[in-house]
């Protein structure tokens, strides 16, 4: 099988092309953890296995380090996108995943875009264990007269997140804070956790502690819940800059038909087969 490592903005796939094998590349959580974050030597983020589509030009299935299956990855969508566009020979294609069907563009300047479609923004959809406004939910973290970090806002980009806005993003431990959220029990299926400082209205500072992966060096659903969160809360306008560990996504959220696009660029880091 053909395995190919990409990064989009420094978040790390390893992707299975399945599309010619004998049988689906449908790995145990075990192999998946073998895989991501091998003992000794590169890890990835997510794991990627390529799929024949009836409805698009390829199917993506995903699997965080942990070794769970999710519906959605946005910066994989784009290496995927680069990829097989290349290979049919045309900048836009169709990208099945089990969160529906997603269009990517290759841009001249070599970035990629995907339309991610609409956020989701009712409580049932994230989903939340109860109800509740999902501009601010119920959530404290810290001393309970005192909480260090309170009220995220949330949204499905067919993925669950939580947006905590920040005065001063350096001054969190991520890595101890983002497990107490992403297991919280408002959160029955767990929750991608963002931490963004807003710097002016179309530019956000963001870190995200990914379900399932932890701390990576960018999340592309992290980025658009970020900016759709933010533009709810007028923190923003529609179009934003984000400035992530590693590298600039820049998201928008069209007005025209609720949809959010995110551009960004991706590398090839390696192809063989095994
Ligand atoms: N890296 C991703 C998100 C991957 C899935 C996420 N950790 C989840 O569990 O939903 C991205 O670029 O969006």
């Amino acid at each position: 099988m053909r395995v190919i490592h990409m990064n989009g903005c420094s978040n790390r796939f390893a992707i299975f092309d399945g599309r010619h094998a004998n049988a689906p590349f449908r790995p145990q959580a075990e192999q998946i953890r073998h895989i991501a974050r091998p003992r000794s030597g590169e890890s990835f983020d997510q794991i990627i296995g390529l799929e024949n589509s009836e409805r698009g030009d390829v199917f993506m299935r995903i699997w965080n380090a942990d070794g769970s299956e999710v519906k959605a990855c946005g910066n994989a969508s784009r290496c995927v996108g680069h990829l097989i566009g290349k290979e049919l020979g045309q900048p836009d294609i169709k990208i099945e995943t089990e969160a529906g069907l997603l269009q990517s563009y290759m841009n001249d300047d070599g970035s990629v875009t995907v339309d991610m479609g609409s956020p989701l923004l009712s409580w049932e959809s994230i989903p939340l264990a109860e109800k509740m406004d999902t501009r601010g939910v119920d959530v404290k973290i810290g001393p309970i007269d005192a909480p260090v970090l309170s009220r995220p806002a949330c949204v499905s980009m067919g993925n669950p997140h939580a947006v905590f806005f920040v005065d001063d993003i350096a001054r969190f431990d991520i890595p101890s804070v983002g497990p107490l959220v992403e297991w919280h029990p408002l959160f029955p299926e767990g929750v991608n956790v963002g931490f963004a400082q807003v710097l002016d209205r179309e530019t956000i500072r963001l870190r995200v502690w990914e379900r399932g992966a932890g701390l990576t060096l960018a999340c592309g659903t992290g980025a658009c819940a970020a900016l759709v969160c933010a533009a709810r809360l007028d923190k923003t306008e529609r179009k934003a800059r984000m400035i992530l560990d590693g590298g600039e996504l820049v998201i928008e959220w069209r007005e025209s038909d609720d949809h959010v696009l995110m551009t960004g660029p991706i590398e090839m880091e390696a192809e063989f087969n095994q």
